[in-house]
C-alpha cells in the first residue's frame, strides 16, 4: 500500500486498524496516529513504530488518506478545526465513528467527499469486518482506496443506504462484544458448576473460536451447524429448550434494535447543523 495514512484517535479502534495493517505488510512510516493521550502514543509508537504526534494538524500535513477514529462526540470539533488545512491538501477522508453521517462530516470538512464506515475489533487479528458508505461526492477512486485500507484488515462490502449503517453498527460493530459476553457467560457457569477459572475461560474461548471458525468455513447455515449438534432427547437441547422458553431470541432481537437506534439518535444529537 503507497499511502500516507493519518490516522486522528489511537485508542481501542484505531488501534485495531493499525495492528491489522501492520500485521498485513504496512510499513510503518506510512502511518502517523494523532492523539491527545501522551501513554496511548508512546504505547503505539513502542509496539508498531508508527510515527505519533499530539496534534492533528501535524498528522494530516503529508497524508493522502485521514482515517477519523475519535469518539462521535468529538469528530465534529475535530474536523471543522481541520477544515482549512484539509480542503488545501484535499486528502481522502474515512469516518469510522458510529452513527454521524457522512454528510455531516463533509460539511465540516467544508465539502470534502467521506466514505462512512464501520469496521470492528477483530480487524486487529485481521478477521475484520467492515460496511462502507459512500454518497454521491466520493469517486470510484475515493471507494477503491476505502476498500483497499478496510480489505487489509478483513472482509468489506458496501451498503447502499445510509440508514443500514445503523443496522451494520448494531450487528457487526458492537457484535464483538456479543460474543464476548456469551463467552463471559459460559465461563461463569462453567465455575459456577464447579470447574477452575482456567478449565472454564480455556473451554469457553475455545468453543466460540471453533464455531466461529466453522460456521465461517462451512456451507450449511448456522441454523444447521446448532442442529448437527442437538441430539434428540440430549444436553444441548435440554440447554436450548430452556433459552428459548425464556424469549431469547426476542431478547437478542431486542437488544440489537435498542444498538442500531442509538446510532440513529447519535446522529441526530450530534449532527445535522
Ligand atoms: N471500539 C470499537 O469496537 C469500534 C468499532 C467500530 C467503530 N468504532 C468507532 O471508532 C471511534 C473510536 O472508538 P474507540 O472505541 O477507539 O474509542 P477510544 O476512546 O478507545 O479512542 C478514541 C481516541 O481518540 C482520542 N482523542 C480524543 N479527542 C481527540 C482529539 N480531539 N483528537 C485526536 N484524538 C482524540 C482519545 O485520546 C482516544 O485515544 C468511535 O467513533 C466509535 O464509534 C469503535
Ligand atoms: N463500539 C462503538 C459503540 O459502542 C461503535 C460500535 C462498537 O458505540
Amino acid at each position: 500500500m503507497k499511502q500516507r495514512i493519518a490516522f486522528i484517535g489511537g485508542g481501542n479502534m484505531g488501534r485495531s486498524l493499525i495492528g491489522g495493517l501492520i500485521a498485513k505488510g504496512a510499513d510503518p512510516s506510512q502511518l502517523v496516529v494523532a492523539d491527545p493521550y501522551a501513554p496511548t502514543l508512546q504505547a503505539l509508537q513502542a509496539q508498531y513504530n508508527v510515527q505519533t504526534v499530539s496534534n492533528n494538524a501535524d498528522a494530516v500535513r503529508d497524508a493522502n488518506v485521514v482515517l477519523l477514529a475519535v469518539k462521535p462526540q468529538e469528530l465534529r470539533n475535530v474536523v471543522s478545526s481541520l477544515q482549512e488545512q484539509i480542503l488545501r491538501t484535499r486528502p481522502l477522508l474515512i469516518s469510522i465513528a458510529a452513527g454521524i453521517l457522512a454528510t455531516d462530516i463533509q460539511r465540516w470538512a467544508g465539502g470534502l467527499p467521506v466514505v462512512r464506515c464501520m469496521p470492528n475489533r477483530p480487524a486487529m487479528q485481521g478477521c475484520g469486518v467492515t460496511a462502507l458508505y459512500a454518497n454521491e461526492l466520493v469517486t470510484e477512486a475515493n471507494r477503491a482506496l476505502a476498500e483497499q485500507i478496510l480489505g487489509a484488515v478483513g472482509a468489506t462490502l458496501w451498503v447502499e443506504r445510509e440508514t443500514d449503517m445503523d443496522t451494520v453498527t448494531a450487528i457487526s460493530g458492537s457484535g464483538p462484544a456479543y460474543f464476548f459476553l456469551l463467552i463471559e457467560m459460559l465461563e461463569a457457569a462453567g465455575q459456577s458448576l464447579g470447574l477452575s477459572p482456567d478449565v472454564a475461560r480455556k473451554l469457553a474461548v475455545e468453543t466460540a473460536y471453533g464455531s466461529g471458525f466453522m460456521a465461517h468455513e462451512s456451507s450449511d447455515s448456522p441454523a444447521t451447524l446448532r442442529q448437527q449438534v442437538t441430539s434428540k432427547g440430549g444436553t444441548t437441547e435440554a440447554a436450548l429448550k430452556h433459552l428459548e422458553a425464556n424469549n431469547v431470541r426476542a431478547i437478542f432481537s431486542q437488544a440489537v434494535a435498542a444498538a442500531a437506534q442509538r446510532s440513529a439518535q447519535l446522529a441526530k444529537e450530534l449532527g445535522s447543523t
